[in-house]
């Protein structure tokens, strides 16, 4: 028998926004042609190099949405082993500076209460963003 010790994991950094709005939040869902197609999560993406997780936020909301974000707080960071890959999701409290989004990958968005967030289907790193989301709002009011 052969073994063979593998312990290289592509690391992947992926900050996203939960963006604040009247007293909603964005969720956005997943492109039928992506992976995890059709499942809800936050807008945002992978980090390229040099970038801070500011930066790389900033630029994925204007290219997924077209609008700028002001980042308001920083939620805790929550990772999610996919096998042959980590996703290390680094979620951001956010606010619109611009209004009028544009979807160019997302299928749709939808205006949430905090509270509905759970009866959509989020990719599961999310779930933890979303507790994660729940103690910020005790923590804030
Ligand atoms: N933006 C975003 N990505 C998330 C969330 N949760 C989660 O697991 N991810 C995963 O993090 C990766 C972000 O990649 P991306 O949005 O830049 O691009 P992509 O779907 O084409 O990536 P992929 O094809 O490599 O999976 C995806 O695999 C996505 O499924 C989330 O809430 N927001």
């Amino acid at each position: 028998m052969i073994e063979v010790l593998v312990s290289e994991k592509l690391v992947v950094r992926v900050p996203c926004a939960v963006i604040e709005h009247n007293g909603k939040v964005l969720a956005g869902q997943r492109s039928a042609a992506l992976s995890f197609p059709l499942q809800w999560e936050f807008p945002g993406g992978k980090q390229e190099k040099g970038e801070t997780d500011e930066e790389t936020l900033k630029r994925e909301i204007i290219e997924e949405l077209n609008v700028e974000i002001e980042i308001i707080d920083k939620l805790p960071e929550t990772s999610k082993d996919q096998g042959w890959r980590e996703i290390i999701l680094v979620p951001f409290v956010c606010k619109l500076k611009t209004l009028d989004i544009t979807l160019t990958e997302h299928e749709q968005i939808q205006w949430m209460d905090a509270s509905e967030l759970p009866s959509l289907d989020w990719t599961e790193a999310d779930l933890n963003v979303i507790e994660n989301y729940y103690n910020y709002l005790a923590i804030e009011k």
